[in-house]
This record gives structure tokens, sequence and C-alpha cells, in this order.
């Protein structure tokens, strides 16, 4: 059940799936996908569910999935949940229909059509106004033989992966905010089907990282995760990574092939793997990159278009760091393994994370680095952040001056210097990188009040 079949191609499409949509991509996937209607009643299948159930999409279209007592085994096999029906996420294993292809059992994965979106057959419905209802369902056949090459691993490799699947699991990208919640529900949901997936997000927001947890969650789990990353090679290498004798677009091992910024690759290049990649890989393509594919294809045509139709049908976003600031403790907690000290949180929220979480973590290191192994404090935190949220608490200015506003900035850099070295005045001068004399008049026509000197700490009497 590996590999993704042919694009639809005019005749083959489905019918009424206008362009590249949910239903052309259902169309591509090797995994078995049916959607449910009002009634329960199915109103699409794949091709793959149709070779899996032994029937066309035609002769059973309109079949009411329930698990009624007249019910035929494959209606009841297909019948959603409650939980389902009420709209969630939900998972049953059923009984494999006698005489279909393939051994015992069927896990069908239950998903809400997500809102807007209108369940094939239903447009007329949904033109009048009326409730719509759809389930999409992902069919997994459990129980097929694994070939004995498989059974094969050396332990010390299979405990390696067991670690590095449980590392990536749908908890790393999990959150308590909206953003995160929705990039969970489309990485289980690319996770699920055998399609290409593009994942678009800022630079470091975590593309590659999702990557992984879907293929770690994917039925290509037990091959390899492989990266590469197009802009930072050069084109004859990543072609002959691919291609070359033995190359790991054709390669056996690789379950997941991901690549950063294909938009990066000389367009022939990108044209062989976009065809190969719709005809029947054995490895799954996963591309990350800062735009969508249609944006890599419209501006400037860096992108051949059929990256644009067949190989990014289904998309994830993975969002900024600034759009999921509510993850940050759970964020920081991970990434430092102990808790982050309140005041030290309240620094980090304040800060516009260019570069995510590459940046976020890259500051939390340097930063239990200097805590050694006492707790994360606001003080273990770069200046140049704890300074920014002094002058943002400033914001907004009063006037838009420059030359009061640079004085404003100044006159809070020299308050914190002085606070910092206990308002002595030569180690004040040393932080601010001044001399002494050129401290006291800026101390002067900023109107800060000279403090007094700490007194000098006293000789112990008696000593030799
Ligand atoms: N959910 C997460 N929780 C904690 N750390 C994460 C998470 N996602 C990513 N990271 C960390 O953030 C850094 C950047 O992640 P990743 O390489 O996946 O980002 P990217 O978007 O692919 O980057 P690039 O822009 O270079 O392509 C890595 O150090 C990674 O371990």
């Amino acid at each position: 059940m590996s590999g993704v079949p042919n694009p639809p191609s005019g005749k083959g499409r489905p019918r009424g799936s206008g362009g590249f949509g949910w239903r052309a991509f259902f169309h591509h996937s090797a995994t078995p996908v049916f959607v449910l209607g009002k009634g329960k009643r199915l109103r699409y299948a794949n091709p793959a569910w149709e070779r899996l159930a032994g029937v066309t999409l035609k002769e059973a279209l309109g079949m009411v999935c329930s698990q009624r007592r007249h019910s035929t085994p494959l209606a009841a096999a297909l019948a959603p949940t409650p939980e389902a029906l009420a709209g969630r996420h939900d998972r049953a294993r059923r009984p494999a229909p006698p005489g279909r292809n393939g051994p015992p059992w069927w896990d069908v994965t239950f998903a809400p059509l997500a809102p807007g979106a209108e369940p094939p057959g239903d447009a007329a419905d949904a033109k009048r106004g009326k409730e719509t209802f759809g389930i999409v369902g992902f069919v997994t056949v459990v129980g097929e033989p694994v070939p004995a090459a498989a059974k094969k691993v050396p332990a010390a490799v299979s405990a390696l992966r067991d670690r590095r699947a449980a590392h990536f699991g749908f908890d790393l990208l999990a959150g308590e905010t909206p953003a995160a919640g929705r990039l969970v529900s489309q990485a289980r949901l690319a996770a699920s089907v055998a399609a290409p997936v593009w994942i678009v997000g800022e630079p470091g927001s975590g593309k590659e990282t999702t990557a992984r947890v879907i293929h770690h969650a994917s039925a290509n789990r037990d091959r390899a995760f492989v990266g590469i990353d197009c802009a930072g090679l050069q084109p004859y290498l990543v072609e002959s990574l691919l291609f070359g004798h033995g190359g790991l677009a054709g390669a056996d091992r690789v379950g997941t092939l991901y690549l950063k910024e294909p938009a990066a690759l000389p367009r022939d290049l990108q044209q062989r793997l976009a065809d190969h990649f719709t005809d029947t890989p054995a490895a799954r393509l996963i591309c990350g990159s800062e735009r969508t594919a249609g944006d890599g294809v419209m501006s400037g045509g860096a992108l051949v278009p059929m990256f644009q139709t067949a190989l990014s049908a289904f998309e994830v976003r993975v969002p900024p760091l600034r759009e999921r600031l509510g993850d940050l403790p759970r964020l920081a907690a991970r990434l430092l393994g102990r808790p982050l000290d309140p005041a030290a949180l309240a620094v980090l929220r304040e800060h516009s994370w260019p570069v995510n979480l590459r940046e976020l973590a890259g500051t939390l290191h340097e930063a239990a680095r200097s805590a050694e192994s006492g707790p994360v404090l606001r003080e273990h935190l770069p200046h140049e952040l704890r300074v920014k949220v002094g002058i943002a608490r400033t914001h907004p200015p009063k006037s838009l001056n420059l030359d009061e506003i640079l004085a404003a900035v100044e006159k809070k850099l020299i308050q914190l210097a002085l606070k910092k070295a206990n308002n002595h005045q030569t180690e004040t001068a040393e932080l601010l990188g001044v001399f002494r004399a050129k401290l006291w008049r800026r101390l002067d026509a900023l109107g800060i009040p000279i403090p007094p000197q700490p007194p000098k700490p006293r000789k112990p009497e008696g000593g030799d």
C-alpha cells in the first residue's frame, strides 16, 4: 500500500473536483479514503479504497454506512462512531469485510471535514443554505504480513528508532494556543495519508521538525527520514544524491524524503523530481519552504508548476512563534528541561522572534549555560532582550522627535548600567564602554541624579 498513484489527469479525475482540491488530493492518495455525507451515505471514495473494498465507487455510491442489523459488512466497517458523528476525530478497529483484499482488521480513522468544506455531492444543499455534514474516513489494514527482511533490524537500531519516534510525537508540536492546535490537526491528517506534503513557515519555525513528526506517525515510519537542504548544496550534488547510483529518490530504505526549499534547484532538476514523485515513488516527498508552492510558481517562476498542482495539494502551515507566545512556558520547559522563572518568561514574551524556535532554542541554551545548574532567571537572558523590554515599556513615545527618543533610550541604558554596577561609577562607565568623564557629562545633561558612591569595603583588621 505504499506509493502514490498517478495524478488525476482529465478523464480519470473524480467528478466535480474543480482543479486540485480535496477530492483530487484524495484521488492521489495510496491510503484508502472515503467521504460520508448526510445520512452517513457514501459520497466519495478514492481508487485505493476501491481496490481494498473490491467495489467501485459507482457501485457503492449512496451506501448508508451504519452498524444496523441489516447493514452489509462493508457498510458496518465504515460506519462512523458516535464521537465522529459529534464532529470529533476518532478511530475504530473493525473486522475487514469477508472476501476483501488483505487480512483481518481495518483501522478506520474518522475526521470531520473542515468547516466550510462541502462534502462531495452536497454542493446543491450547501447552496440552498441547508446544513451540510461530512466525515472523511481513512482505512489502514492491520495485520498485513511484514516482509521477513524488515524484521531483521538490529536491536540497537530499533532502540534508537523508538527513541526518535518517541521524541518526534505529535506532543512535540502541541501547545495551548489555537495556532498550535491547528498545526497538530494538519500534521495528523498529513500522517494518515501517503500524498506529498508542502510545509510552509518562517525561518526556524519548525518545518523540518514537523516533517519528522509526520514521518514518525506515517505508514513509512519503519524506513528512514532523509532531509536535503536544496539551497545549501550545489545542484549537481543534490541530483547525484537523489538520482545517482543507489540514489535516495528510488531507495526502498527511504520512507520520507524532506526537501528544504526545492525552488532553489534548477528548473530541469525540479521537473525531474516532480515527474518522479508523481509517478510511483518508493518514498513520500515532503517539501519545506518559507513560501507556499503557489507563491513559488507565481512570483518569478522559481518553482515549476507541477509542484503546485501535484506535489502541494496538502499544505501544512507552521505558525511563527509570535503567533503562539502563549506556548512559551511549555516550549521553554521542554527546551531547558526545567521551568523558567516568570520574570524571564516576561522578557521572552516581549521579543518578536524573527528566527522563531531556532532563536528561542539558542537563547535558552545560552541562558542555561550561564545559569549552570541553578534556575534560569531574567539576568541569564541576553542583555539586548532585557533592554528591549525596558524600552518597550516606554512605548508609545510621546514625541517622534529623534533626538528626544535617542535621549530617552540613552537615559534608560545609563540607569540600567548604574543598577547593574550597584551605582559604582567606574564600573558603570566600563559597562557602557565610555570614560568616567563622559558618563558624568551625560548624567548631567540627561538630568540623572549622580548617585552616591557605594562605601568602599573595609580592610579586615589585624591582617598581615
Ligand atoms: N515544537 C518544537 N519544540 C521545541 N523545539 C523545536 C520545535 N520545533 C522546532 N524546534 C527547534 O527549533 C529549531 C528549528 O527547527 P527546524 O529546523 O525544524 O525549523 P525549520 O523551519 O525547518 O528551519 P529552516 O528555516 O532552517 O528551514 C531546531 O533546533 C528544532 O529542534
